[in-house]
């Protein structure tokens, strides 16, 4: 393996990247360490595949630092390619190349054997008849299956990958999942780009949000689960509708008819309820933890740390 193995495998400091006048990511870190599944989770336009594409060399950031294994991705990025794995958001191929031929020319790039080649093509189901087609008649899940095994074909150390299970029918997304557990269990370590939150819920272990090309937070997974919101349900005795909550409408009342749903951070249900019940006619009140899908909606809406514990990146 290249470079310096003793540091992180991955390091972004104060990474800026702008096209122009445009922000793509502004003073973003993040370290991952060997072993993990990383996730970059955030709205359209937030910055992640211009993050993923400095931490491959195609693009040079404008300001900040990039090492992957300790390595520079631009400046040293011959010695890295048989140790990295990349597969874009939109793969761009040759149309007039077979699948193999597109496999074995991406080989050549690497500048490495492909010791999991053929494995990976049965188990993402690209059959010999469809690997002898020409890719310009590839459906776009083929195309994905195809940049799956391009990008673990070589056994890379790091894997980097741009919404890798768009256009992946379940029963492959269950395959690509089992891939990425034994890349970790095997200590190599993989960042991928992401909107499905269920994918990231299963798949990592810590996640950075970003959004408008910032970082808004790093968090475990597991941290996540347990700092998630409650869910408190009122109903009001008079059975009237919409009306003032004052404090209460910070945790984005939800009205439906004469009931109220908020989310309040788990530390403030107590103080919450107390004073509900002490200032409004309540007739009902439930309490329930939200979903996980709403602790990240509320990073992904507010871009403030709802949570507000203090450290920023927890191991998971
Ligand atoms: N080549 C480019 N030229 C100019 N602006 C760009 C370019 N690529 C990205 N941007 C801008 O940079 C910002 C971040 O874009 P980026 O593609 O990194 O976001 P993203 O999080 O991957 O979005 P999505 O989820 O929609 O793919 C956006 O404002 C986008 O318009």
């Amino acid at each position: 393996m290249p470079g310096n193995t003793a540091g992180p495998v991955i390091e972004l400091r104060s990474l800026t990247k702008r096209y122009g006048a445009t922000i793509g990511i502004e003073d973003l870190d993040v370290t991952v360490e060997a072993g993990e599944v990383f996730g970059l989770l955030g709205p359209n336009g937030a910055g992640k595949t211009t993050t993923l594409r400095c931490l491959v060399g195609l693009l040079g950031p404008s300001g900040g630092r990039v090492r992957v294994l300790g390595l520079d991705p631009v400046a040293d990025h011959r010695r890295l390619a048989p140790s990295l794995g990349y597969l874009p958001g939109e793969l761009r191929l040759y149309p007039e190349l077979t699948g193999q031929q597109t496999l074995d020319l991406l080989a050549a790039l690497q500048g490495a054997p492909v010791p999991r080649q053929r494995e990976l093509c049965e188990r993402l189901k690209l059959t010999p008849a469809e690997l002898a087609r020409p890719v310009g008649e590839y459906s776009r899940g083929m195309k994905q299956k195809l940049g799956l095994v391009q990008s673990f074909q070589h056994r890379p150390a790091v894997v980097v990958l741009d919404e890798p299970s768009e256009g992946l029918d379940p029963l492959l997304q269950e395959t690509f999942f089992e891939l990425l557990a034994e890349e970790t269990a095997a200590g190599r370590t993989v960042l991928l780009s992401s909107h499905v939150l269920p994918e990231v819920q299963r798949t990592c272990g810590r996640v950075a949000i970003v959004r408008q090309g910032r970082l808004v937070t790093v968090r475990s997974v597991a941290e996540l689960r347990r700092a998630r919101a409650r869910r408190v349900r009122l109903v009001f005795a008079d059975g009237r509708g919409a009306r003032p909550l004052g404090a209460a409408e910070r945790w984005s009342p939800r009205w439906e008819g004469g009931r109220v749903e908020l989310l309040v951070p788990p530390d403030e249900v107590v103080p919450a309820v107390r004073s509900l019940l002490a200032e409004l006619p309540v007739a009902d009140l439930t309490v329930e933890e939200a979903g996980l899908d709403e602790a990240f909606l509320d990073l992904y809406r507010s871009g403030e740390d709802l949570y507000r514990s203090g450290e920023q990146e927890e191991r998971p």
